[in-house]
């Protein structure tokens, strides 16, 4: 297999002006929705969804447990189909066009998926099956181009020392940032990370943010959606927030005007105060 730009290993300045004006000059969104419905029974999991994503943005999607976040990134990720209104991913409409084929341009990771991973899976090829869209190692066939991607996103996410290790020997931060490097292997047009914070430690979760940050403020990185309970994950660089609850959207646009205390507090169903300091948020329960 191969990949015709090399967009986080080894890539020249030339190549990154390039695909800064590549970028520049698609601004078709990678994601659309109008008035989107999910229901499975008598249960609304979300209800009336608008939404939009451009190429260049960086979205936060905040809630409570429940809200409805993860049935939205299924949706954005082609894992689940709209029962009613319209989803519209990287040009493609869900329902008219082939999921299998639409799936690689977009990178996930969810904990459904890091539990499809074996303990005893290396880590080296966690990351560099994903060009196959297959979990484990078969009789796929790899190219020098596919093994030097994938050790460059291995070096890139701080888990190259670990590539000859199983999976299930790694601790849960160097684990979410092999998921990340295997969702960015087949450089996805679309990077969507449910909850990539959640079973962190407070170093851990320092590192992942800071990590996050580089990859917002990255110019040929994939427009980027990150899933979170918690304002603390949100890395700098994050331009919108979509904010949700019991399955419909409070309020969506540029982060600094969406994340007041008002929005939060109504959101989340409590009286938060909110803080904002080089970048990063803090919410705490009003005394
Ligand atoms: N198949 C289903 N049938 C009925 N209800 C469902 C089904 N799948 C999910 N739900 C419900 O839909 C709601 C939204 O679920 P979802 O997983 O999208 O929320 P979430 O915001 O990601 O929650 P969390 O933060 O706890 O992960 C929840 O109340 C959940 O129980």
């Amino acid at each position: 297999m191969r990949w015709e730009t090399g967009r986080w290993a080894g890539r020249s300045a030339d190549a990154a002006a390039l695909v800064g004006w590549m970028g520049a000059v698609s601004s078709e969104p990678v994601v659309e929705m109008h008035g989107v419905d999910v229901v499975r029974g008598q249960a609304h999991l979300v209800r009336g969804i608008d939404w939009t994503v451009g190429p260049d943005q960086r979205w936060v999607v905040l809630g409570p447990n429940g809200a409805g976040k993860t049935t939205l990134l299924q949706l954005a990720a082609a894992h689940m189909h709209p029962t009613r209104g319209e989803v519209h991913l990287l040009g493609e409409t869900l329902g008219a066009v082939d999921v299998f084929e639409l799936r690689p341009r977009i990178g996930l990771t969810s904990a459904a998926l890091a539990q499809r991973i074996e303990a005893s899976e290396r880590t080296g090829d966690v990351v560099l099956s994903a060009g196959y869209a297959v979990v484990g190692r078969w009789r796929e066939r790899y190219d020098v181009d596919d093994l030097t991607r994938a050790a460059g996103l291995l070096h890139q996410w701080g888990v190259a020392a670990m590539a000859h290790r199983p999976f299930g020997t790694l601790s849960e931060g160097e684990r979410k940032r092999v998921q990340i490097a295997r969702a960015l292997m087949t450089d996805p047009e679309l990077l969507l990370l449910d909850e990539p914070g959640a079973g962190l430690d407070l170093g851990g979760r320092e590192d992942l943010v800071s990590r996050l940050t580089d990859l917002a403020r990255d110019r040929g990185a994939p427009a980027q959606v990150l899933v979170t309970h918690h304002v603390e994950e949100i890395p700098p660089g994050y331009t919108h927030a979509l904010l949700l609850r019991a399955g419909e959207v409070v309020t969506a646009g540029p982060v600094d005007e969406v994340l007041t205390e008002q929005a939060l507090s109504h959101t989340f169903g409590l009286a938060l105060q909110v803080g904002r300091a080089d970048g990063r948020y803090t919410a705490r329960r009003v005394a």
